[in-house]
């Protein structure tokens, strides 16, 4: 794969930290084109049920059952509907379509892979949670508090990157994130050449090098004219793929060339055919290590996020994850594998409630239950990185041990494996033919799309707050306020 130097980018409208300066490499290409915009229509299909969800520029989502899915597409509305059996990906974008007519060239298709990123040195660790917290669909503010999202993201990096050093320091230093994707990327564009697709693939990272917007713009060098986004998470999160993909809309409203590249945004793929068949023969082959199979408990851990994000924003991650281990389940059974299974979340951070049941207290209750052997599978992620090397192999696994499991075993992460690759290259050439100019909209902000008393509240709230910590200076001193607000916003986090 080409890897491009991109050190001219202008990162500096993005408000990033970067950390160090220079040049990076982001790799890649293919093509294609689309439109990218400001709200997204998406079905879920859960246990082959047609789930309805809309889903805002923000990457927010509600059940509606209201929404007519497949309706005729109005004038200057271009309706995104790609469905393989085992993919979801709808995407609506409105408005006039400028620039870009992909018939006019020869077409160049660009596939771009959207990931979390990770810090590559010790070094890196405060700038990277930096940009982490700073990130609206991490940390989401009410919009009165927003302009307190820098300097909290800088105050909780600060608290925060002593422990993330530490647990960096424990799996060599860094995160082995940007060699994975780099080595997913050269291996989706070898399995695309194999099913005849010439396509150059890039890497966009959402808190690290290589960022989403030096991919982007190397696309734009380039002169893409294709583009399938494909984000490398299987499960649909707002703080994961809605976050990413709001980078990417966020550049197409403010770009003619990407308002009028057609593209095709794969939202989630968890349930499509080759993933699940993939993770169970990983399953199968880790369960085969065990003197006795049957026995072993098949432990789930995924990524938690906030509980608020799934009742309030509607992130639809809990349910999608669950309809991903029923899938992964079901495939086993119909292979002769019978093992009882549990899902659990884990890597809370600060003490809000995050998706429950929680993986450390789960593996404690199986401990006192008698269950002795036991895998654990990650399932949110497919890449090892720091949640699965140090937090799984060595916190969960020494729980879990000083609980009463005597046998423990730990499922690989996807990276690289062949059936996987293929079906993500699948993936992508089922998305191309759907791939249309995403035109810009005007991006609903996430409040908008809270209902009204809901917002009243927050504003109510939010303004009372406002007063006692920022507004008055005499009934508060500038050490309490700070205070205040530190153990209101930051205490939680770290
Ligand atoms: C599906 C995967 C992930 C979800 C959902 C997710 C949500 C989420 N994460 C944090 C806070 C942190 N995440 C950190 C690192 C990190 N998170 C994921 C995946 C998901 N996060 C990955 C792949 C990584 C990178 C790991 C690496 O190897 O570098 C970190 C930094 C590490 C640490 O200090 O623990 C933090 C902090 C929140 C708050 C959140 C949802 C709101
Ligand atoms: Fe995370």
């Amino acid at each position: 794969m080409e890897c491009v130097r991109s050190g001219a980018l202008d990162l500096g409208r993005s408000g990033k930290f970067l950390g160090k300066s220079g040049s990076t490499t982001s790799c890649g290409k293919v093509r294609c084109s689309t439109n990218l915009a400001g709200s997204t229509k998406c079905e879920q299909n859960l246990h082959g049920k047609v789930k309805p969800l809309l889903l805002s520029a923000s990457g927010k989502a509600r059940g509606t059952s209201g929404l007519v899915h497949r309706s005729p597409v109005p004038k200057h509305q271009h309706h995104l509907s790609v469905r393989s059996t085992s993919t979801d990906v709808c995407t609506t974008f409105d408005e006039d379509v400028k620039g870009v007519s992909s018939h006019a060239v020869e077409e160049k298709v660009g596939v771009l892979l959207l990931n979390l990123g990770g810090p590559e040195t010790l070094n890196d660790v405060q700038p990277f949670l930096f940009n982490l917290f700073a990130d609206p669909d991490i940390i989401r503010l009410p919009r009165l508090f927003r302009f307190l999202q820098r300097p909290l993201a800088k105050l909780i990096s600060t608290f925060r990157a002593p422990k993330s050093k530490e647990g960096y320091a424990s799996i060599g230093g860094g995160s082995p994130l940007r060699k994975i994707t780099d080595e997913q990327a050269n291996a989706l564009k070898v399995a695309l050449k194999s099913k005849n697709l010439e396509a150059d693939i890039y890497v966009g990272m959402r808190y690290w090098y290589p960022f989403t917007e030096e991919a982007i713009d190397q696309i734009k060098k380039d002169k893409i004219t294709k583009l399938v986004v494909l984000p490398l998470y299987p499960q649909y999160s707002i703080s994961t793929s809605g976050s990413s993909i709001r980078v990417l809309q966020n550049i197409v409203k403010e770009d003619p060339y990407f308002a009028g590249l057609p593209i095709s945004i794969i939202e989630s793929w968890y349930q499509r055919e080759g993933y699940v068949k993939s993770m169970a023969d990983l399953i199968e082959k880790e369960l085969s290590v065990f003197t006795n199979p049957e026995e072993v408990m098949i432990f789930f851990s995924a990524h938690g996020v906030p509980l608020t994000y799934v009742k309030d924003a509607g992130d639809p991650y809990r349910d999608q994850m669950e309809d991903c281990i029923a899938l992964i389940m079901e495939e086993l059974k119909s292979r002769g594998t019978l093992n009882d299974h549990t899902l659990a979340y884990q890597s809370r951070v600060g003490p809000v409630q995050w998706l429950k049941p929680y993986t450390d207290e789960v593996l404690v209750e199986l401990g006192q239950k008698g269950v002795k052997s036991l895998l654990a599978v990650p399932v949110s992620f497919v890449s090892e990185h720091i949640e699965t090397l140090e937090e799984i192999d060595m916190e969960y696994r020494e729980l879990a041990l000083e609980s009463g499991i005597e046998n423990w075993g730990r499922v690989p992460a996807l990276g690289c494996t062949s059936s996987f690759i293929s079906d993500l290259a699948d993936a992508v050439v089922e998305a191309l033919p759907s791939a249309s100019a995403m035109a810009t909209r005007k991006v609903k902000d996430t409040d908008s799309d809270m209902d009204m008393m809901h917002y009243l509240t927050k504003m109510f709230f939010g303004s009372v707050l406002a007063f006692f910590l920022l507004l008055s200076p005499r009934i508060i001193s500038g050490r309490e306020r700070k205070a205040r607000v530190f153990f209101t916003y930051v205490l939680p986090i770290t």
